[in-house]
C-alpha cells in the first residue's frame, strides 16, 4: 500500500508495484474464475484476466448476443463458456456481472451455487446494499468482496490493452476465508487495474449511481443539451452550436484537462475566456448544488434503486432503453453530431 496526499487527506492506495501481477497470480492460482454475464464490464474484465493468465471462465445465457460475443472473443462453449449455473458451480470466484437487475433474477439460482470458501465478487455495491429491495443476502460461509472499475467495461479494456488501466475501488463486505481482501487486490490487479483504492460497499454504490446520474452522464447530456438548444435558439447553425458544446470540449479542452488539470486547460485558453470561465463556474455550480442534493438523496434512500428495478425487471427493458438511446442519437443536435465526427480529418479519409 502506498500512502498519497490527496489534497490533505492521506489515503493508502495499491498499485500494480505494491501488489505485482506475479502476487495476483500466485493468489489466485487455485482459483477458477467465473465471469458470470458477459455484458459490458464481463468481456472487459474476462479478457483482461485471460491475458494476465488467470484461469478464467464465463457463464451467459445461452443463444443471445453476449453468448455470442463470448464465443467470438474465443470463449469455447463446454471449456471456458458455459450457461450461468454450470459456470457458477464449477468457479471459487464468482464474478457478479450480470446488470444490477438481473443479479436480483438471478440470485436464488446463483445462491445456489455457492460452496463453503468461495468469494462472491461485485463490480457495484448496488445488490448487497439495497438488499431489502434486492433480497441478495449472501451465505454466511463465503466471501463477499468488490473490485469496481471506475470506467465503462469498454474501456475497462481498451485502456488494458494500450497499458494505461482504469482506477478501480475495492472493499470487503464479508471475510469468512480470512484471505477476502488479498483476494479482492488479486482480483483487481488481474481485471487491469490502474490503482486500487479502498472504499465500502455503501460509499461505492452512493458515489457511483450519483456520479452516473451526474457530472459523468445524465448532468453532462442535460447542460450539453441546454446550451446547444440556447444556440440554436439564438439562430447559431447546429455546426456552430455543437462545435462550440461538444467538439471542442471533446477534442481539445477535456484532454487538457485529463493531462494536467483544470487550471491547467484554462491557463491553455484565452484570458478572455479565463475571466469568463472563472466568473461563471461558481454560477453554474450554486445552480445545480440543489440538484445534486436531491440527487444524493434519492441513492441515499433507495428511490433510484426502486426506479431501475421497477424498469429494468421487465423483460423488454433493453428495448425500451434503446428506445430513449435512439431519441438522443436522431435528435438534431446528435444527428449533427454524427455530421462533425465524419468531418474529422481521420474519418474523411475513410
Ligand atoms: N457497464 C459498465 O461499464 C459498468 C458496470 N458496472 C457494474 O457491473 C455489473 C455488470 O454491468 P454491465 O456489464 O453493464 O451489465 P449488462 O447490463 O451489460 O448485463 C450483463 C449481462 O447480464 C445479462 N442479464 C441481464 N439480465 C439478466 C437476467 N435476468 N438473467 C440472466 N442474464 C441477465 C445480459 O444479457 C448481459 O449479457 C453491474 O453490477 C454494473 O453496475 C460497474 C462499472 C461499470
Ligand atoms: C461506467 C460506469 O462506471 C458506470 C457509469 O457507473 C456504469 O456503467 O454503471
Ligand atoms: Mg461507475
Ligand atoms: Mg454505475
Amino acid at each position: 500500500m502506498a500512502k498519497i496526499d490527496f489534497g490533505g487527506t492521506m489515503e493508502e492506495v495499491v498499485t500494480s508495484e505494491e501488489f505485482t501481477l506475479e502476487k495476483a497470480r500466485e493468489v489466485l492460482k487455485d482459483e477458477v474464475i467465473a465471469v458470470i454475464g458477459y455484458g459490458v464490464q464481463g468481456p472487459g474484465q474476462a479478457l483482461n484476466m485471460r491475458d494476465n493468465g488467470i484461469n478464467v471462465i464465463v457463464g451467459q445465457r445461452k443463444g443471445g448476443a453476449s453468448w455470442d460475443k463470448a464465443v467470438a472473443d474465443g470463449f469455447v462453449p463446454g471449456q471456458t463458456l458455459f450457461p450461468i449455473e454450470e459456470a457458477a458451480k464449477k468457479a471459487t470466484v464468482i464474478q457478479y456481472l450480470l446488470s444490477d437487475a438481473g443479479q436480483v433474477t438471478m440470485w436464488p439460482k446463483i445462491k445456489e451455487c455457492l460452496n463453503e470458501g468461495d468469494a462472491l465478487y461485485f463490480s457495484h455495491g448496488f445488490g448487497i446494499v439495497y438488499k431489502e429491495q434486492t433480497g441478495i443476502i449472501p451465505p454466511e460461509n463465503v466471501d463477499v468482496i468488490l473490485a469496481a472499475p471506475k470506467g465503462s467495461g469498454r474501456t475497462v479494456r481498451t485502456n488494458f490493452l494500450d497499458g494505461s488501466g482504469i482506477n478501480s475501488s475495492f472493499a470487503v463486505f464479508q471475510d469468512y476465508t480470512g484471505r477476502a481482501k488479498e483476494r479482492t487486490l488479486a482480483m483487481g490487479i488481474a481485471i487491469g487495474s490502474g490503482y486500487l483504492f479502498e472504499t465500502t460497499f455503501e460509499k461505492e454504490v452512493f458515489s457511483d449511481l450519483t456520479g452516473e446520474r451526474g457530472v459523468l452522464m445524465g448532468c453532462l447530456a442535460g447542460v450539453m443539451e441546454a446550451q446547444y438548444n440556447l444556440l440554436r435558439k439564438n439562430g447559431h447553425s447546429p455546426s456552430e452550436s455543437f462545435n462550440e458544446t461538444v467538439e471542442e470540449l471533446t477534442q481539445s479542452l477535456i484532454r487538457l484537462v485529463a493531462e494536467n488539470g483544470m487550471d491547467w486547460m484554462f491557463g491553455n485558453c484565452s484570458t478572455t475566456a479565463q475571466r469568463g470561465a472563472l466568473d461563471w463556474a461558481p454560477k453554474f455550480r450554486d445552480a445545480v448544488a440543489p440538484v445534486f442534493e436531491d440527487l444524493y438523496d434519492s441513492v441515499k434512500t433507495g428511490k433510484e434503486t426502486k426506479r431501475v428495478l421497477d424498469l429494468n425487471s421487465a423483460d423488454d427493458y433493453r428495448e425500451k432503453l434503446n428506445v430513449e438511446l435512439d431519441e438522443i442519437k436522431n435528435s438534431e443536435m446528435w444527428k449533427a453530431g454524427a455530421a462533425v465526427r465524419a468531418l474529422r480529418p481521420e474519418n474523411r479519409k475513410k
